[in-house]
């Protein structure tokens, strides 16, 4: 019995400007590498019979399931800040939406499937390791509690792509609460089509931001509520030392969710102007420069809603000024509030923003480990004695026992129990991340060795980011030496 799927294809209605209905491109021998179980049962899948060659089909694209009606979407976007009027989906094909478990519309949508309107030169497919390592590090966010795409299965090709060499190919099965970008809405504005504008306007509020619909001015509230959820995503990603790497307003959801995997990395040394992008030569999606660009890509959706706001284009422009105006104090709220957490801090006062950067300024100077630090830090604030590991990770001892005791008396004032404060720094700073070096490794015995034990031991430990269990220990360790200084490549 061929696999039914509840699609329901609201994007597909829209207009034809908004896409090019294109079916995947076949492969030769696709051969089903993951599958997510619980993720294929939250969308009402039939697991079972996806797990196997019959998912292999599927998620290839070289069967198309009753009721997908695939498409490329279009879409614009700035690129490390110059504008591009027509990317669109150059290798990912949208199979269609389903209504979830809890009512939540979820695209399904394929990663590398082939050739579509939008390809421009590219070869419209994706290499087994960026596919690997999209899905391991989204299926981390998720875990970490950071809003995210989700993978819902690797499926490799037997098919080669050529990119710097000849690599194995693979598709990504992604799921997302939709693929509007801020790019979406400039591919309209650019175009001056303001009545695709009003139809995609109009198509997330319903999807993302209903109680928008009901406000005065409904665009404008579809504004503050992107801004207000772009703020608390990149808090997010600043507290789990997370680096984005390719912020183009291509790259940024409209619903809040991150998006493209390409060149992202996480922190292991503290250094707010990390950046690992071989692409990223001027370092302007750094760590620390994630907030500031955030607004920047915001402005960009703001311009684009312009025409719709308000027929005053003066009284426009002042809406989305006030809106963004928001943005950085909805951020530095979120983000504090988050650092607090870390410091198991559970009331707000004064000091708290100096006592936490006066901490991460320690880190940066000593270039300690970002998550380990903050997690033995829990272990130091149910220990009167202090965590020594901890303590020799600081070049500057003199600088963090001064620190140490300031904390402290913060922490003593507020008179929780130790043990509740610990377990409370273990709820929000992680031991286990996706470290670059286990990326890596992951990657090369995938495909060098067809080796997919390291794929699937990494998928387990980052599953549990917050929990210290002896199988995963070999995760929660900062890099050797000998790795050396991170480099990405986006990966396309
Ligand atoms: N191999 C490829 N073939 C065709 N188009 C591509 C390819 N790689 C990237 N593109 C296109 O180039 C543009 C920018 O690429 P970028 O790396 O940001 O996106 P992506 O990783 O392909 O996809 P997504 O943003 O959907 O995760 C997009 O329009 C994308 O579709
Ligand atoms: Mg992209």
């Amino acid at each position: 019995m061929p696999i039914s799927i509840r699609f329901d294809n609201s994007y597909a209605r829209l207009p034809d400007a908004f896409h090019h209905k294109v079916a995947p491109t076949p492969v030769e021998t696709p051969r089903l590498i993951a599958l997510n179980r619980p993720l294929a049962a939250e969308l009402g899948l039939d697991a079972d019979a996806l797990d196997g060659p019959e998912g292999a089909e599927i998620f290839s694209g070289n069967a198309v399931p009753d009721g997908a009606e695939p498409l490329a979407a279009a879409y614009a976007g700035h690129q490390f800040g110059g504008f591009s009027p027509q990317l669109g989906d150059g290798r990912a094909i949208l199979l269609g939406e389903v209504i979830d478990s809890r009512g939540a519309r979820r695209d399904i949508q394929l990663k590398g499937a082939g050739l579509t309107r939008f390809s421009r030169r590219g070869d419209g497919r994706a290499a087994l390791g960026p596919v690997l390592r999209e899905y391991v590090v989204s299926e981390a966010m998720h875990a970490l509690g950071v809003p995210t795409t989700r993978a819902l299965a690797a499926v490799s090709t037997g098919e080669a792509v050529i990119r710097e060499r000849v690599l194995p190919g693979a598709v990504l099965t992604r799921v997302a609460s939709s693929h509007i970008r801020v790019g979406t809405f400039q591919y309209f504005a650019a175009r001056g089509d303001v009545s695709g504008l009003r139809a995609l306007a109009d198509h997330a509020i319903a999807r993302h931001y209903p109680e928008a619909g009901d406000a005065e001015r409904p665009y404008l509230a579809l504004l503050e509520a992107a801004i207000a959820r772009q703020a608390a995503l990149i808090s997010k990603w600043l507290l789990v030392g997370f680096v984005h790497g390719v912020m183009n307003t291509d790259n940024m959801s409209v619903a809040g969710e991150t998006i493209d995997y390409g060149p992202c990395a996480f922190l292991d040394a503290y250094d707010p102007a990390a950046s690992f992008s071989s692409i990223d030569e001027f370092g302007r999606y750094a760590y620390a420069s994630q907030p500031n660009i955030g607004q920047w890509n915001l402005t960009r959706l703001a311009e684009s809603l312009l025409p719709l706001m308000d027929p005053d284009p003066n009284a426009a422009l002042e809406q989305a000024r006030g809106a963004l105006k928001r943005y950085p104090e909805l951020f530095n709220v979120a983000y504090l509030d988050g650092l607090r957490a870390k410091l198991g801090l559970a009331e707000a006062r004064e000091e708290d923003l100096r006592l936490a950067q006066d901490l991460l300024d320690l880190m940066a100077r000593d270039r300690t480990d970002y998550t380990l630090t903050f997690r033995r830090l829990a272990r130091a604030a149910e220990r009167p004695e202090g965590d020594a590991a901890l303590r020799a990770s600081f070049a500057d001892a003199a600088g963090f026992d001064g620190w140490l005791a300031r904390w402290r008396a913060r922490l003593a004032a507020e008179g929780r129990a130790p043990g509740e404060v610990a377990a409370h720094m273990r709820r929000v700073s992680p031991a286990i991340i996706p470290r670059n070096h286990q990326v890596e490794a992951m990657i090369e015995a995938a495909v060098e060795r067809d080796d997919f034990a390291p794929f699937r031991d990494l998928l387990a430990a980052v599953a549990a980011p917050y929990e210290d269990r002896p199988a995963h220990a070999a995760y929660a360790d900062p890099p050797p030496e000998s790795f050396g200084p991170y480099r990405t490549f986006c990966g396309t």
